[in-house]
């Protein structure tokens, strides 16, 4: 079985993949965390975020692991030099900066860094919660069960700034910019269900999720 849960920015994505793959005992996988962590190595190598082909030359050098685990997905990176070590660095809280949300979107839409992530997504083996932008249309459109998070940006920005400190308003202003570079990516599957999170605690949500897996598809469930 495989569930995609996908969303704009700072939606639920992650925390709702989460409650549901612990209920249904399965692991999750967060896309953007590939995402994320090309765009972290590529800004601490000083590589231009639009370079493809440089992008991947990069990557290729630099083994990155993505572990499922049920609380929250980390990813790690081999660092040069440590192969025979097995040292790794994990690069998970690096990943999460202001810094990489500004750059994520500009890698993300490179058509070489997506068929990058999607390989690496489309060789886990199911059972399995996948969240992200494209999960129930490009890449797993044969999904069992489909969700589409969405909720006001106002709401997106004050749940994060609980998490990083940081000015609302600002905050807003960078979701709402990046939901608009994020936009070809970011349609829902025409089998998705539809979910508001903007009135509903994480409970309520992962609720409808459980509740929509037993649904036809094309409801909406707010
Ligand atoms: N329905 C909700 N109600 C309240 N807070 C929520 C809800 N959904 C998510 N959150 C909180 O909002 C923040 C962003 O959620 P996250 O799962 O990281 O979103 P995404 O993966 O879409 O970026 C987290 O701090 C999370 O705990
Ligand atoms: N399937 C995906 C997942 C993420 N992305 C891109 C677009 C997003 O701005 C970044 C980061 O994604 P992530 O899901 O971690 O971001 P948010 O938690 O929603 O802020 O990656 C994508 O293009 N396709």
């Amino acid at each position: 079985m495989i569930v995609t849960i996908d969303g704009v920015a700072a939606s639920g994505k992650s925390s709702v993949a989460s409650g549901v793959a612990r209920r249904l005992n399965i692991p999750y996988v967060s896309s953007g965390l590939l995402y994320r962590a090309a765009t972290l190595l590529a800004l601490e190598a000083g590589t231009d975020l639009g370079d493809a082909p440089a992008l991947i030359a990069l990557l290729s050098g630099s083994p990155l692991r993505l572990e499922p685990l049920p609380e929250g997905n980390r990813i790690f990176l081999t660092p040069v030099g440590e192969q025979e070590t097995g040292a790794e660095r994990d690069l998970t809280a690096d990943a999460h900066t202001s810094a990489v949300d500004a750059g994520v979107s500009a890698l993300a839409q490179l058509p070489e860094l997506r068929e990058w992530v999607n390989a690496q997504l489309r060789a886990l083996t199911p059972p399995f919660v996948a969240e992200g932008r494209d999960m129930g249309t490009a890449v797993f459109p044969q999904a069992q069960a489909k969700f589409f998070l969405t909720a006001s940006p106002r709401v997106r920005a004050l749940r994060r700034v609980k998490e990083r400190l940081e000015d609302v308003a600002e905050v807003e202003a960078a979701l709402v910019a990046r939901d608009a570079k994020d936009k070809a990516q970011s349609a829902p599957a025409a089998d998705a269900q539809l979910i508001d999170t903007s009135t509903l605690d994480l409970s309520g949500v992962i609720a409808a999720v459980l509740r929509g897996l037993h649904q036809p598809a094309s409801s909406d469930l707010s």
